[in-house]
């Protein structure tokens, strides 16, 4: 057999190999986790999730419990009950086993405003404990894959917000982390700049467990492998984006209806979206059977499966 196609085959099987390593070992667990606020608050009850490799979106309204859950994974809370498992590690026990392989961009994201980008990069990568060979090798990757190499000398208090994020996140990928935490990175951008963060994330997902901590269904829609639901603390559900808009198949409808009779329609069923018309209004819900004569059946979204599966939740 020629060398080549030897080589070939090997490098083949080395990544088939690296492959099935990465989905056996590389996952975060948690079991039974709850966090107990006050006698009658609970911010999360009982969740038990297992995240694998890629990009799992982790859905849910205000007060969901997204935070909380977040805070326990990067180690920074306690859970009252329950713990949680980085390749089979006890990280509540033992927090040392998933900071040093975890990369956070936390809501918030501090910059250092009178710093370019690179100076600041160069800054996180020394906090790190990177060699200075191993850091500008990282920061020119990093740079690359968030889009920034037009502004790596501007100074960072130039930066629109959404730039700022993507500096977010090649700060958290600087160490090469195993596992990324994004807490609600795309609040206050604009379209276009939600469009280019997502991208940056989806880039980096390859060989990592990404969680990405959100209220907007888009965001997730457009990057994440999975999803996972929680309202009121509780987790609703943990699968892919495609079976969750399987559970709504059928049963999306758009009617056109008098503005009296909208109300009716917000009783019965789960109203996803209306829209105001000059001959009345247009409304898009979930039903069993048609809602009015005239009802058309549309192709279910993600927002629509959202929808519902936090409106059973509410009717429990
Ligand atoms: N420090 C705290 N003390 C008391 N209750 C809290 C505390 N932090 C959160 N909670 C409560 O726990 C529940 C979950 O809150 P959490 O902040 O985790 O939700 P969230 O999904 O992140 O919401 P948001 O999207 O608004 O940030 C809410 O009812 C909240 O009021």
């Amino acid at each position: 057999m020629e060398p080549a196609y030897l080589n070939t085959m090997f490098l083949l099987v080395q990544r088939y190999i690296y492959r099935i390593l990465i989905y056996l070992f590389m996952k975060l667990r948690t079991e039974g986790l709850g966090k107990q606020y006050s006698e009658d608050t609970w911010g999360i009850r009982d969740i038990s999730l297992e995240f694998t490799e890629g990009i799992h979106g982790l859905l849910g309204p205000n007060g969901a419990g997204k935070s909380t859950l977040m805070n326990i994974l990067t180690t920074v809370m306690k859970p009252t009950t329950g713990t949680a498992y980085w390749e089979n590690k006890d990280i509540i026990e033992s927090p040392g086993a998933i900071r040093s392989i975890l990369g956070y961009l936390p809501q918030d994201f501090g910059v250092y405003p009178d710093l370019t980008l690179e100076e600041f990069l160069e800054y996180m990568a020394a906090l790190r404990g990177l060699n200075s060979e191993t850091a500008n090798a990282r920061i020119d990757e990093m740079i690359t894959l968030t889009n920034l190499a037009d502004v790596r000398n501007r100074k960072l208090k130039t930066f629109s917000g959404g730039m700022r994020q993507r500096v977010g996140i090649a700060q958290a990928l600087l160490n090469d982390p195993d596992l990324l935490i994004a807490d609600e990175p795309t609040v206050g951008l604009d379209p276009e700049e939600r469009v280019r963060l997502r991208s940056a994330l989806s880039n980096t997902a390859d060989g990592r467990v990404i969680i990405l901590s959100t209220h907007i269904v888009p965001d997730v829609e457009a990057t994440a492998n999975k999803i996972a639901i929680l309202d009121n603390g509780q987790l609703l559900t943990h699968t892919t984006v495609g079976e969750l808009i399987n559970r709504v198949d059928d049963q999306v409808f758009e009617c056109l209806v008098p503005r009296e009779k909208l109300s009716t329609l917000q009783e019965q069923y789960q109203v996803c979206s209306t829209v105001q018309r000059s001959d009345g209004v247009k409304v898009r819900l979930i039903a069993p059977t048609p809602p009015t004569d005239d009802a058309t059946k549309v192709s279910p979204t993600l927002e629509d499966a959202y929808l519902e599966a936090i409106d059973q939740q509410d009717g429990i």
